[in-house]
């Protein structure tokens, strides 16, 4: 398959090399806007660029009537846009706000945890996501993610909040540190005792190789689409 990496820092650079060694042909390798032309007919493209310009990446993308799959976070207000384009231009798109199989997982598990305490009022419930210091967006999409699921879950919550909240409000502290690639975790903690469930990511690989292998499903596909229908979860 012919992949065009749209975003060429840390994640484009693992991408590239995972996406070779499962016998792609990377055709561009791209530091800023796509077109026609730069994108070099690509059967898929895979965005992990920076918020400020996700959007108007994959607009251009789409509008080639060119599938992509979307690592790129803190840009999701004009998310439904986005989806919008890819029906009417018939071709597909995915957003994952991590790519690791492990998270995926970890979504699913939060959500299971969240139901059960929605009967429980011993328990308050806090997230903390840690990342190094280069990162640009806080919360991390994937705390965003997490929140939601809680939030979909449990009827006590209605909205996530950075640090401090009030009434209905979840709150999430985001963290930034050295290295870290990316440390997500859910407390929920009673006066006796505290549940914690957390995802350490020990370095890029797992994120990178979840964006191939989105890229090697979504080919052919025509719509908007989420890591997990990619996995059955
Ligand atoms: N969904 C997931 O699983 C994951 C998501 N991410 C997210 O992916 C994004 C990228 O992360 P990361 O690779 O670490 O970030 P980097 O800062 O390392 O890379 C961003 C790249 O985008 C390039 N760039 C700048 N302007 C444009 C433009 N107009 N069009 C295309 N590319 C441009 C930069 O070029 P230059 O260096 O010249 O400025 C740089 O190569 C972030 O939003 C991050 O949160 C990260 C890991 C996993
Ligand atoms: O910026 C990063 O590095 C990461 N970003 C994603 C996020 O915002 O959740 C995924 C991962 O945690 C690494």
């Amino acid at each position: 398959m012919k992949i065009a990496l749209v975003g060429y820092g840390k994640m484009g650079k693992i991408i590239d090399e995972i996406a070779q060694k499962r016998g792609h042909e990377v055709v561009a390798r791209l530091k800023e806007t796509p077109t026609a032309e730069n994108l070099n007919n690509p059967d898929v493209v895979i965005e992990f660029s920076l918020p400020e310009v996700a959007f108007e990446n994959i607009k251009a993308c789409l509008e080639n009537k060119i599938p992509v799959i979307c690592g790129t976070t803190g840009w999701l207000d004009q998310k439904a846009e986005i989806e919008k384009l890819a029906v009417d231009n018939e071709t597909a798109f995915l957003y994952g706000s991590n790519f690791s199989l492990g998270v995926n997982l970890f979504f699913a598990l939060n959500e299971k945890l969240a139901a059960l305490m929605k009967n429980v009022d011993e328990y308050s419930c806090q997230l903390e996501e840690i990342h190094h210091i280069h990162k640009k967006d806080a919360p991390s999409g994937t705390a965003i993610s997490i929140a939601e699921g809680i939030i979909q879950n449990n009827p006590k919550f209605d909205a996530w909040k950075l640090e401090e909240t009030e009434g209905k409000q979840l709150g999430i502290f985001a963290v930034r540190e050295d290295e870290v690639p990316g440390t997500h975790s859910v407390y929920y903690r009673s006066e006796v005792d505290e549940i914690e469930i957390k995802h350490t990511a020990f370095n890029r690989n797992g994120f990178a190789l979840g964006a191939v292998v989105a890229a090697e499903w979504i080919k052919d596909k025509k719509g908007n689409f989420a890591m997990k229908d990619v996995l059955g979860l």
